[in-house]
C-alpha cells in the first residue's frame, strides 16, 4: 500500500491495532487488502479500500462457511478483500476480529443476530426529552450497550422541549451509573460542545434509540450538513419494491465516523446475559445481599431486595425491567438452544459448494429492514 491510500483507511480508523491484527492471520488471507464496511444493502456493500470507494459481496465460499447471520459483515466492520480487476468492485474473503459490536435479535419470530454496527468506540444511546422519554427504553438499551464492548454514552435530544432537562439527567443516572448523559437540541444547537470529547479523528460512534427521538437530526446536526439524502434506495427482491432502510457509516469533516441505526420500534435483545448483568449491576449486588443464596424475593426472610423496594430505594419500576428482561433473555436462550440443535441435524450429510449443487441458504441473512 502506498502511503497516500493508507492515510485514506487512517482517517476510516485502521490503526495498529488492526494493522497487527492483519499481521496475525494466515496467507492467503494477509495477502488480501484490508477495507472498512460503510454500507450495507440487503445483498451487498460499500467498502472504503485503500484505492477509494468499492461495491462488494461475499465469496461463495464466504456464504457456505458462515454458520449465522451475525458471521457476515457488518457496517463498521474490516474485512479482507479482492479488488476485481478494472472494476470498482471487490469480494470480500473475511472479516477481521470485531473489537466490539452492537447486536440485537432480527424482529419476528427468527432466532438471528444483527449486527447493528461494529467496532463501535462510542453508542449514543438517544432518547428524547418530551413525552417518548423513557426510562425503561435506556435500561434496555443499556444492556446491549453494555454487552457491545463500546463505550456508552446517553444523550438525551429535543432539549429546547423540556423546561428542566437536569431533573432528566438525574433519572437517567439513577438507571445508567456512571454513564455520561448529555442533553442536546438540534433545533437551538445546545449542548454540542460536549459531544467535542467523543468526535475525535478516527473514532466510530453508533447512534442508537427508538424511532422518533431524533437520530438523523442528530446525526445531519453533528455532520453540519443532510447526510440522510442518501437513504432510502429502493431495491427490489423477490417480494417486490421495498424501501431499503439502509446502514451507513458517515466520515464527518471532525474527523469521526458515525453510524445510524434507522427506524426501531423496540430493541430485541441477543444473547446479552454479560451486559444485562452489567446494566442491573445495582440489583445483582442486593440479590447477593439476601440472606439466602436461592432466594426467589418473594417474602423470604432476610430479602434484602423487598428491602429495598419498601424503602424506596430501588424503584419497582426498574425492579419489573430486571425481572422482564431477565426472563426475555432466558426465553431467547431456550429458543437459541432449539434452532441449534436443529440446525445441526439438518446440516448432516451438507456438501461443500464444489460438490454439486449444494443447498443454498436462502440469502435473506442480509435482509436489512428494520421495521419491527
Ligand atoms: N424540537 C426538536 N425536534 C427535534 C429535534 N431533533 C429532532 N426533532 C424532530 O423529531 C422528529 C424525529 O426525528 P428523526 O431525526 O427523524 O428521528 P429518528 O430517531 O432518526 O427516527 P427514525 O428514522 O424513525 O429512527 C423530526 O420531526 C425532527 O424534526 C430537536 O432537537 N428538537
Ligand atoms: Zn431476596
Amino acid at each position: 500500500m502506498n502511503p497516500i491510500t493508507n492515510e485514506l483507511l487512517a482517517a476510516y480508523g485502521w490503526n495498529e491495532h488492526w494493522r497487527q491484527a492483519l499481521a496475525a492471520l494466515e496467507q492467503p488471507l494477509r495477502d488480501y487488502a484490508p477495507a472498512r464496511v460503510v454500507a450495507q444493502f440487503s445483498h451487498s456493500y460499500n467498502l472504503m479500500t485503500a484505492d477509494g470507494s468499492h461495491s462488494a459481496s461475499v465469496t461463495g465460499k464466504f456464504e457456505f462457511l458462515a454458520t449465522k447471520r451475525g458471521d457476515y459483515p457488518a457496517v463498521g466492520d474490516w474485512v479482507l478483500a479482492e479488488p476485481l480487476p478494472g472494476e470498482r468492485r471487490s469480494v470480500i474473503h473475511a472479516v477481521l476480529p470485531r473489537r466490539s459490536a452492537m447486536v440485537r435479535k432480527v424482529a419476528g419470530a427468527a432466532v438471528e443476530d444483527q449486527i447493528v454496527g461494529a467496532n463501535l468506540d462510542y453508542l449514543f444511546i438517544v432518547n428524547a426529552l418530551n413525552q417518548d422519554f423513557n426510562l425503561r427504553k435506556i435500561e434496555r438499551y443499556m444492556i446491549a450497550a453494555w454487552d457491545s464492548g463500546a463505550a456508552p454514552v446517553v444523550l438525551l435530544t429535543k432539549a429546547d422541549l423540556c423546561a428542566d432537562p437536569e431533573a432528566f439527567v438525574e433519572q437517567v443516572g439513577s438507571v445508567a451509573p456512571g454513564v455520561p448523559v448529555h442533553c442536546v437540541s438540534a433545533l437551538t444547537g445546545a449542548g454540542k460542545e460536549a459531544l467535542d470529547a467523543y468526535l475525535k479523528p478516527g473514532a466510530t460512534i453508533g447512534i442508537t434509540g427508538s424511532s422518533g427521538v431524533g437520530k438523523s437530526t442528530l446525526l445531519n446536526w453533528l455532520a453540519g450538513r443532510n447526510l440522510q439524502s442518501t437513504q432510502g434506495i429502493r431495491e427490489d427482491d423477490a417480494r417486490g419494491r421495498h424501501t431499503t432502510t439502509h446502514r451507513e457509516l458517515f466520515l464527518l469533516d471532525c474527523g469521526a465516523l458515525v453510524m445510524d441505526t434507522p427506524g426501531m420500534r423496540e430493541l430485541q435483545l441477543w444473547d446479552a446475559q454479560d451486559g444485562w448483568q452489567q446494566a442491573f449491576a445495582d440489583i445483582e449486588r442486593l440479590a447477593a445481599s439476601c440472606r439466602f443464596r436461592d432466594c426467589k424475593h418473594d417474602g423470604e426472610a432476610g430479602c434484602a431486595m423487598l428491602r429495598a423496594l419498601g424503602s424506596g430505594e430501588l424503584d419497582p419500576k426498574r425492579y419489573a425491567n430486571y425481572r422482564k428482561t431477565e426472563k426475555e433473555l432466558a426465553h431467547l436462550a431456550r429458543k437459541e438452544r432449539t434452532a441449534a440443535a436443529k440446525a445441526k441435524g439438518s446440516s448432516k450429510g451438507k456438501r461443500p459448494p464444489s460438490a454439486g449443487r449444494a443447498e443454498r441458504r436462502p440469502n435473506r441473512l442480509l435482509d436489512d429492514r428494520d421495521d419491527e
